[in-house]
């Protein structure tokens, strides 16, 4: 029986049912199992232990940063928490940083989504806004209200910028996203590439610029229904064929 790819997908920490649990809703996990990959939920604890942590991702041939309500916590960008941000994650937080580097460091095929962009972003040293629809030129970037399928329908464009991995992906020069969150990219990390961006010039996708496999963090959900999209599609097949490499290269 041939063996899928077995991929990381970061979890939550949520209160479920009165117990503190680790959490992945499961579109992330059926979209992977969708291209082929096996997910396997990985908790997160603030007290990670790195070299465990080292040892885990050898095991894997892909790491998925996930989205989440919760925001990365503005101390560890330098900013003080603004209002409208209301939502904490430390123990994710703790694990997403550490093991960025982490799987930087093997290789590791990499995919952040929503927060998990944003993770990619103070992970490299770069700044959030924390209410962008607060900064002046800049859109309202929340989900409307109404059904998961009004909220997740895509509402903007995005301009896919020539050269990257996502043109790499996907041939045209433009695409309709949707749109899920409060926060976004301010300043940009120290060697991260922009791969695309919104209509009011905030950062929608970024890599990493000497990254030696494949990585991609997207502002949007393209987990959401990917085989309806073609970009997101695109994207899923991208993740899925690295992480194939990636087993087949520790074979
Ligand atoms: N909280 C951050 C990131 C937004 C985000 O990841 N939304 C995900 C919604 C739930 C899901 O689809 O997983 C922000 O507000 O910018």
């Amino acid at each position: 029986m041939q063996s899928r790819p077995l991929v990381g997908v970061i979890a939550c920490r949520r209160m479920v049912e009165g117990h503190p649990s680790h959490m992945v809703t499961d579109k992330y996990l059926s979209a992977l199992r969708e291209y082929g990959l096996e997910p396997v939920i990985l908790p997160v604890w603030e007290d990670l232990d790195a070299s465990a942590a080292g040892a885990l991702l050898d095991r894997l041939d892909g790491l998925v940063l996930t989205g989440s309500y919760t925001n990365v916590l503005p101390a560890r960008y330098g900013a003080e928490r603004a209002p409208e941000n209301t939502r904490e994650d430390v123990d994710r937080d703790a694990a997403a940083m550490a093991w960025m580097p982490l799987a930087l460091e093997r290789a590791m095929p990499l995919l952040g989504i929503c927060r998990g962009f944003q993770e990619f972003n103070v992970a490299f040293g770069g700044t959030l806004y924390q209410a962008v629809q607060n900064v002046p030129g800049k859109l309202d970037h929340r989900e409307p209200e109404g059904e998961k399928e009004q909220q997740y329908a895509p509402v903007h464009s995005i301009d896919i910028h020539p050269g990257g991995r996502l043109a790499e992906l996907f041939a045209a020069p433009q695409a309709e996203v949707n749109s899920l969150h409060q926060q976004g990219v301010d300043q940009l990390g120290k060697g991260l590439r922009v791969e695309a961006t919104a209509p009011d010039g905030l950062v929608e996708a970024i890599s990493v610029a000497d990254a030696r496999s494949f990585t991609l963090a997207v502002q949007w959900h393209p987990e959401w229904k990917p085989r309806e999209h073609p970009l997101y599609d695109a994207i899923f097949r991208g993740f899925a064929a690295a992480c194939g490499e990636k087993m087949a290269a520790a074979a």
